[in-house]
């Protein structure tokens, strides 16, 4: 029993063209089960208050112990309570798609599986869709088919909502990405970055001349660059809701998103979670362009130096120059490396030990420029119940950075 097989997934291996782009199951809310899934014997369901800081901390502590880890298990995603904070309770969120698992003797929350809600655009079509994150099972609860489960309750939850797609995000193969993107790093602290094993020093090289190769100014170069304010919110909305058309995938954000995502609250979020900055025409005020990115910590796994590595995720950005008339993709590809070289000092300037990037968006314009190396992982990314056609992630068949850049517009956390 292939648990993919009964799902609106496409099957691996079709390679022809899909004429018409579509849902392929159509849900009738009537038929949906309205209380959970029958669960194995000694677990129970719960749903998680996120908005109660104590079972905010449960969810932390699993993904602590149990989330993520690269290939060696040097290293774990550590994301942190305001993270989840804010990665969970965006504009729109509902409770009920906070999905737990608990051991009902010892109570402990052993599973974890989220969605919330995302206006997605795929090619000329806008979906009420979910975003499926933080699928997690205790270490000690491994291969016991309790994923399938999981993945059967977030989506009965999802459709008695009136949602029938969703979008996610692996760094396994699963049944039929609909793209997949590679990781790149820019060191920051290479020499903290060689601590911890995470960047080896190449051949013929010598650590002075690779902390040399990735030093920074100080201070910024962009003129009118500054931290994006609340008075910019509708400029940025304004902007983005712009720029991401260009892409064949991309969110489609209310003016409440774009002031979730990327603007940072003090007073909500202890700990920074997202940086924002914009470039302001000093004469007309207009905003020309933005950048933001993210923090998320990586646990150090069995090192006697560090136990964390900070690194910054570029997430949105966007710039006029496409619009302005007969501007060219050097124009862009200019524009780009000047506001990506002034975020890789600001993430110095904030003590970020790396900078990392997929090769989605205009990404690949920059990539090599700004001294980013490929990493060794690929984030493919997935649409439930709904048929689309291949869209490019910005590698090419050798897995390098591909100049024609990608049609992917939506960053994952
Ligand atoms: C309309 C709304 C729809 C909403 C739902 C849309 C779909 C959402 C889909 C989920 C989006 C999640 C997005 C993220 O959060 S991706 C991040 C996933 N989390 C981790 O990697 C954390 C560390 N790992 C673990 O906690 C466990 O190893 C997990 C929980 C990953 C698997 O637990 P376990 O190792 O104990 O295995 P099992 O015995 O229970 O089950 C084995 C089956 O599970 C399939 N598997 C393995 N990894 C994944 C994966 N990342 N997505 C989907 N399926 C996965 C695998 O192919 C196999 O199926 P089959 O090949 O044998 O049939
Ligand atoms: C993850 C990731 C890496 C790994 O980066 C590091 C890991 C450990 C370190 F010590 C370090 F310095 C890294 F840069 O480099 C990247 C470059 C671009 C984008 C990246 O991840 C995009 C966000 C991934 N979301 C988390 C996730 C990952 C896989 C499945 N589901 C969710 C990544």
């Amino acid at each position: 029993y292939k648990f993919w097989q009964t799902q609106p997934v496409g099957k691996l291996g079709d390679k022809e063209k899909i004429e018409k782009e579509g849902p392929f199951k159509e849900i009738d809310i009537e038929q949906v089960r309205k209380e959970p899934y029958p669960m194995a014997d000694g677990f129970e369901w719960v749903t998680m208050d996120l908005l109660d800081e104590e079972e905010l901390k449960e969810v932390f502590e699993l993904l602590y112990g149990h989330y993520v880890e690269d290939d060696e298990a040097m290293f774990r995603f550590n994301y942190s309570k305001s993270f989840l904070k804010w990665a969970l309770r965006s504009p729109g969120w509902k409770r009920d798609w906070h999905v737990g698992l608990r051991a009902t003797q010892s109570r402990k929350l052993v599973a974890f599986i989220s969605a919330i809600p995302v206006d997605l655009r795929v090619r000329d079509k806008v979906l009420k869709a979910s975003e499926v994150n933080f699928l997690v099972v205790h270490k000690k609860l491994r291969s016991k088919r309790l994923t399938p489960v999981l993945i059967k309750e977030i989506t009965r939850r999802c459709y008695l909502e009136g949602v029938f797609q969703a979008i996610y995000t692996a760094g396994v193969v699963l049944p039929k990405p609909i793209s997949t993107c590679r990781y790149f790093h820019r060191s920051i602290d290479w020499q903290k970055l060689h601590d911890v094993g995470f960047s080896p020093l190449p051949k013929g090289s010598k650590p002075s001349y690779q902390v040399r190769k990735y030093q920074l100014p100080d201070h910024t170069a962009t003129k009118g660059l500054r931290a994006m304010e609340h008075k910019d919110i509708d400029a940025v909305h304004d902007l983005l809701t712009r720029y991401l058309r260009r892409f064949d995938m991309s969110p489609e954000f209310s003016k409440e998103e774009i002031e979730h995502w990327l603007l940072h609250k003090p007073k909500e979020f202890e700990e920074q979670v997202v940086w924002s900055y914009v470039v302001e025409d000093p004469q007309t005020k207009s905003i020309y362009d933005f950048f933001s990115f993210y923090c998320l910590e990586s646990s150090v796994i069995n090192n006697p130096i560090h136990t964390n590595v900070r690194a910054a995720y570029l997430f949105y950005y966007a710039t006029e120059t496409v619009f302005f008339p007969d501007s060219s993709r050097e124009d862009l590809k200019t524009c780009l490396n000047a506001l990506i070289n002034d975020a890789l000092i600001l993430a110095k300037k904030y003590k970020f030990d790396v900078f990392n990037a997929l090769t989605l968006q205009d990404n690949a314009l920059f990539l090599d420029q700004q001294k980013f190396g490929g990493g060794d992982g690929q984030l493919h990314y997935y649409l439930y119940n709904y048929n689309a056609n291949p869209i490019a992630g910005g590698v090419d068949a050798r897995n390098n950075v591909d100049e024609a850049g990608s049609g992917v517009g939506v960053v994952m956390l």
